[in-house]
């Protein structure tokens, strides 16, 4: 790291990109230079800064110390193309698009719950996929003290999770981004529909979940769902734990547990309007029968689904000084 920081690269300029900006501001990281590189080179405004986009090509990292790539849904994301280029040059990559989740030799990190997976880093580290990240910050608490057996969970997801174009269709009408109108109505499709029945997302939630919470034997029934919210995924869990356990230590669990700003009270919940613009992971409407619990969670899809997780794994990355070259020798 330099005297005043590190040298920082954001791939991509779309609303997680823009976000990936404004949250190393907002939580003060430190930063000595920071390129914005995208497909072209342009003149653009973000967070009130003003920056000249650089073309992401594989000089363009030079000297990096730290490249987030604000990924792509649906499509091969700039991360294969060029996480290698970034890594040669000393650079550690944290990768939001969906490539390497699951491939063993990348650690997919929700800092909450497994930040000890960066120590193993290569180079390159995973962030989660944003229905997946909010629920096993949920699920966390209740994993550590009771045990999980299995999950069911109910998307209700924001517009926003598919970039700007998400946005266009329900405040424009821009067809051909979803199978159906989003204007007051809701799509239980989200990506596209595997052999198996299960759509792509709801395959994400299963598979990264396991690899996150080290749980691969965990089942996941998970049912994803675009309603025409601009902002904020919310989720309706239900979890069979390994033993029976009171709604008081449930309660205790989720008022303790870090990321969690937990609403004990029933008449209290948390909604997608409220979640947006804020970092954490909001759950509410607790109901508890025996070895079974049910909950409510909600969190900004862009900032804790996406980038809000991405600084704070650069955060733990620097607590474990496993930033820089040095480290990695
Ligand atoms: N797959 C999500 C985006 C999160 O990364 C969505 O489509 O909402």
């Amino acid at each position: 790291m330099a005297q005043d920081g590190y040298v920082v690269a954001v791939v991509g300029a779309g609303l997680v990109g823009e976000r990936l900006v404004s949250e190393l501001r907002r939580r003060e990281f430190p930063v000595s230079e920071l390129r914005i590189l995208a497909r072209t080179a342009r003149t653009t405004e973000i967070a009130g800064e003003t920056f000249e986009v650089g073309v992401a090509e594989p000089e363009a990292f030079e000297g990096v110390d730290l490249a987030f790539f604000a990924g792509t849904e649906g499509e091969k994301g700039a991360a294969v193309q060029l996480s290698g280029a970034a890594i040669e040059r000393g650079a550690v990559v944290i990768d939001n698009g969906s490539d390497f989740r699951l491939d063993d030799e990348v650690p997919l990190v929700v800092p909450e719950v497994n930040a000890e997976a960066l120590d193993s880093h290569k180079g390159l580290v995973a962030n989660a996929n944003c229905s997946t990240t909010q629920m096993v910050v949920a699920l966390a608490p209740l994993a550590r003290e009771f045990g999980l057996k299995k999950v069911v969970v109910s998307t209700y997801q924001a517009v926003s999770g598919s970039g700007r174009e998400g946005v266009e269709a329900l405040e424009n009408g821009r067809e051909g981004v979803y199978p159906k109108p989003i204007e007051r109505n809701a799509i239980p499709l989200i990506g596209s529909i595997g052999e198996d029945g299960y759509s792509t997302e709801e395959t994400k939630m299963r598979l990264e979940s396991r690899k996150i919470l080290s749980h691969p034997d965990l089942e996941v029934f998970a049912t994803t769902v675009r309603i025409p919210v601009h902002t904020g995924h919310a989720e309706s869990v239900y979890v069979e734990l390994g033993r029976e356990v009171s709604k008081e230590e449930v309660l205790e669990a989720f008022a303790s547990a870090p990321g969690i700003v937990f609403s004990g009270d029933a008449n209290d919940f948390p909604t997608p309007l409220e979640a947006a613009g804020e970092p954490g992971t909001f759950v509410g409407r607790v109901r508890v029968e025996g070895d079974r619990v049910g909950f409510w969670c909600v969190a900004d899809n862009l900032l804790k689904g996406a980038a809000t997780n991405a600084v704070q794994i650069a955060e733990s990355l620097i607590e474990r000084s496993l930033l820089g070259q040095k480290a990695r020798v």
